[in-house]
């Protein structure tokens, strides 16, 4: 099966990265192209795909064609693209719903949040498919995206807050990581913070390789790490108290985003179809 992907940005350098690390995809079944030639031959040079010379090429080449462009980038660039009908088309924007993908493609489509973890093979890759694909398209594409992580079918209703969880995830991660090293430095300015945010990382690892290899719930964890009247519950009363409205309020202006973005990708396809394109 040939596998086409447009645009090399974080999401399409990853999904090539992690194909061919995972061996899942042979380089040869690789085709791909971006707006700007240089990213498309760091990708040649590395893993050794194929860079196709346009985007048609890609799209009128592949059985399965991701497209990694922003959001509102990608309806335009589908449509130009005039996709042959057996082509499974997959879009990994937020905010871009299977009826906008139905409307630019008379094939199947997909629709797929990555996380940018899936480099590690790690991760969890969200997926919902329209029901023009057959049973034996859902099962072999559920193959592949469990071959870079963990493949999680969500429904479009839950796609959003999911997406928060798993996709943005790493990166609120990151950000919540960073705000404890500052604040650790803030109040022990002999450590410094290059230090700080090696423990924590570190941390993170063997705290995630914990809750995985025993099997421990958040809970257990939380049991195992603050001794009954020790230090581990003051810091652990202090979140419960800031932590939940701040986190209220992380998926509300979230959400407020997606249905900005989502609004906005409407109006794009609505402002073609006046046009008469
Ligand atoms: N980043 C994440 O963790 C993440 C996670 C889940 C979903 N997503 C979704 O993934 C999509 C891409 O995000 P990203 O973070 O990868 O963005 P990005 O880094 O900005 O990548 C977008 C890429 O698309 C290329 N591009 C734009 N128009 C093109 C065209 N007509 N033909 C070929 N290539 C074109 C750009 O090329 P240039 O090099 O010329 O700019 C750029 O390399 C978004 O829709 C986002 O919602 C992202
Ligand atoms: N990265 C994309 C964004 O921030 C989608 C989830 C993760 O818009």
């Amino acid at each position: 099966m040939k596998i086409g992907i447009i645009g090399l940005g974080s999401m399409g350098q990853m999904l090539v990265t992690a194909f061919c690390k995972s061996k899942a995809v042979s380089p040869k079944d690789l085709l791909v192209y971006n707006r700007t030639r240089e990213k498309a031959d760091r990708m040649q040079e590395t893993y050794g795909v194929t860079v196709a010379s346009s985007a048609e090429e890609v799209g009128h080449s592949a059985d399965l064609l991701f497209v990694c462009t922003k959001p509102l980038d990608l309806l335009p660039l589908v449509k130009e693209l005039s996709l042959p009908s057996q082509v499974h088309l997959v879009s990994v924007a937020a905010g871009v719903s299977i009826e906008d993908l139905e409307a630019v493609h008379t094939g199947p489509v997909s629709k797929v949040i990555p996380t940018i973890t899936s480099q590690e093979l790690r991760g969890v890759s969200l997926y919902t498919c329209s029901s023009r694909l057959t049973g034996e398209q859902q099962k072999q594409f559920a193959s592949l995206l469990s071959s870079i992580g963990t493949a999680q079918e969500v429904s479009e209703q839950e796609i959003e807050t999911a997406t928060i969880l798993t996709s943005s995830g790493p990166g609120l991660l990151a950000g919540i990581m960073e705000s404890f090293a500052q604040a650790a430095v803030r109040k022990s300015p002999g450590l410094s913070l290059d230090t700080a945010r090696k423990m924590l990382v570190e941390t993170m690892l063997g705290t995630a390789q914990l809750l995985q290899s025993e099997q421990l719930g958040f809970d257990q964890l939380i049991e195992r790490v603050a001794t009954k009247g020790g230090i581990t519950e003051e810091g652990l009363r202090v979140l419960e108290k800031r932590l939940p409205a701040g986190f209220d309020e992380l998926f509300d202006m979230t959400e407020s985003k997606h249905a900005l973005l989502k609004e906005r990708v409407k109006q794009q396809a609505a402002n073609n179809q006046e046009k008469g394109d």
